[in-house]
């Protein structure tokens, strides 16, 4: 999605989706990439995004919720009683494998996982504990741009012990706290894991900051499912911003950002779509992926070195090889109350390995609307490369989706007895897919460090080193995930409104900051 502010200040954006220069063109008609929704034979299916966190009702993390309310929209949700239901490997401890609910209850889920490992039950608690000191700290600011000193100072004065905290963890990852409390090794895999379902790495790659957030936000504000799916989030945004007087153009994609030199300095100015349309403006703001970006949009000619430098920080995470199934409702029929999300892992060694863990969404089970009677959905989808799909001729490629969409099924089906012989509908996506569909480079999930971040302290915020020109969604702190994104969200549209004199700033001291957190970046 791009959006322009232009000279009124007025904010138009578009959403269109997979770039018109790649050979297998589509256009993407809907909002929400990731997190929209499309519609077959009476089944509405997420595209992506389906854990919902920042559904709450109080604090100031609940940032879905916030959004909606800033264009006076609101949406129903159904609360999840848990966030995820974990099937693992036998071990000698647990030869019957390793099964976990994250109950809404955070004391349920501790309760639970310490009778899993009564051993480590002190190291469990101060663990989590100490993730709860991150997320209350979070709770109670006002959540803006961190590139913006006088919002921050302001934070600073109004809450200095909450900042003081964020501070001390902000080069933390998650490691450096779960191995100073927790030494059993099958553990430490269990929380590898629970950091990897939604960061895409290790608890060693993972910011202690994104990790208060997500394991404290699932207690909290609980993990909540928009009724009628994923996708009424951001029609119900597209419908505010029209009402408020704002235009969304469809069906455009992006080819090029245009620049202008001023002075020493390259400026954003505009953008110029396949068709040849142009929309001139004050900022321009990406929420393609920084490759694209970059890679495309601006041209590799003119690459600054911060983005050559992000690129020696940060690779491509794997993108997902997706199955969109119709199931008998009777599959899931007299086996007590199912968990909408799980997650599958059948061997610790393969657990970050294209097809190693699997996850499974099944939101139906939340809202029966999304599928025809006696029908439910099953989303399920696992980590795979673009390398694996390419070169293939159409029938080898329709082959291998058969291929591997068996494997899944068959996994499956150990899991949820019956579903294999429930099948009646299946759609199936390779990364190849997500990059067709979504314009994602190489369909990736998002930016994963190449080496150990300096907590969040490597990942870049919204303004680029071209003038006017502003990255958000999942290139940009705190990375992947849909409150993530929004939050990217709320701290562009603030640094934005403050560079174009809508709110208030202290220039004098902004940019001895920005060089400042540019510095300690580049360097991390
Ligand atoms: N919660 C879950 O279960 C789950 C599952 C999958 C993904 N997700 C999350 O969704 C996040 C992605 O969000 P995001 O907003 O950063 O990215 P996104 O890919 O969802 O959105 C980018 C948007 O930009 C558009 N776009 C791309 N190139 C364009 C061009 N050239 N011209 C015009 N439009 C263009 C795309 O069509 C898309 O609408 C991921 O990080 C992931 O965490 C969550
Ligand atoms: C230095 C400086 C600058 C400063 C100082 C201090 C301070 C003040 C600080 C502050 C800080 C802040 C504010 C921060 C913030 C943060 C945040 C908001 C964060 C967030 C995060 C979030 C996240 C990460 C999320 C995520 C999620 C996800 C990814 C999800 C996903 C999911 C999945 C994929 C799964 C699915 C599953 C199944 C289906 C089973």
């Amino acid at each position: 999605m791009f959006a322009i502010t232009g000279p009124s200040g007025i904010t138009s954006g578009s959403q269109a989706g997979r770039a018109p220069w790649h050979k297998d063109q589509t256009v993407y008609l809907i909002p929400g990439g990731s997190a929209g929704h499309y519609r077959r034979e009476g089944y509405t299916f997420d595209v992506g995004s389906s854990m919902m966190f920042g559904f709450g009702d109080k604090g100031t993390t609940n940032l879905l919720t916030r959004c909606l309310a800033a264009l006076g929209k609101k949406i129903e949700t159904v609360p999840d009683q848990t966030q995820v239901f974990y099937h693992l490997p036998a071990s000698e401890a647990h030869p019957n494998g390793l099964n976990v609910q994250v109950w809404r209850k955070y004391e349920d889920f501790v309760a639970e996982l310490c009778d899993r490992f009564p051993h480590e039950s002190n190291g469990i608690k101060a663990f989590y504990d100490e993730n709860w000191r991150i997320f209350n700290s979070l709770n109670t600011l006002e959540l803006k741009s961190l590139e913006e000193i006088r919002y921050l100072l302001g934070e600073f004065v109004k809450h200095p012990i909450a900042c003081l905290t964020l501070a001390s963890y902000a080069t933390t990852n998650v490691a450096d706290i779960s191995r100073k409390y927790i030494k059993d090794p099958e553990l430490l895999r269990f929380i590898d894991l629970e950091c990897f379902i939604w960061s895409t790495v290790s608890a060693e790659l993972t910011p202690m900051m994104n990790a208060g957030m997500v394991f404290c936000d699932r207690h909290y504000g609980g993990i909540n499912y928009p009724k009628g799916g994923v996708g009424r989030i951001p029609e119900l945004l597209a419908e505010g911003l029209t009402e408020r007087g704002s235009h969304v153009v469809y069906k455009a994609n992006v080819k090029r950002i245009l620049t202008e030199k001023q002075g020493n300095e390259t400026k954003a100015v505009g953008v110029e779509l396949a068709d040849g349309r142009v929309y001139r403006g004050k900022s321009i703001v990406s929420n393609a992926t920084r490759w694209d970006t970059f890679e495309s949009m601006i041209g590799e000619d003119q690459l600054p070195p911060s983005e050559q430098a992000f690129r020696e920080r940060y690779k491509k995470a794997p993108s997902f090889f997706t199955m969109h199934l119709g199931v008998e409702a009777s599959v899931f029929e007299g086996k007590g109350e199912v968990d909408c999300h799980h997650v599958i892992v059948n061997d610790w060694s393969k657990l970050e390995d294209a097809y190693g863990t699997l996850f499974v969404s099944m939101p139906s089970l939340l809202d029966p609307s999304l599928a025809p009677p006696g029908k439910h959905i099953v989303h399920a989808f696992t980590p795979d490369w673009i390398d694996n799909w390419q070169g293939l001729s159409v029938q080898d490629y329709e082959a291998k989706k058969e291929e591997v969409s068996a494997q899944f099924i068959d996994r499956l089906d150990a899991v949820f007895p019956g579903l294999k012989q429930g099948v009646v509908f299946k759609e199936v996506g390779t990364p190849r897919t997500h990059r067709r569909f979504l314009n994602r480079n190489a369909g990736t999930y998002g930016p994963i460090p190449s080496r150990r971040p300096l907590g969040m302290l490597s990942m870049p915020l919204n303004r680029t080193a071209v003038q006017g020109l502003y990255c958000a969604g999942d290139s940009t702190f705190p990375g992947q995930g849909v409150n993530a994104v929004v939050f990217s969200g709320f701290g562009c549209a603030h640094r934005v409104a403050c560079d174009i004199g809508l709110e208030p700033t202290w220039p004098a001291l902004d940019k001895p900051f920005h060089k400042f957190l540019d510095y300690v970046r580049d360097n991390s």
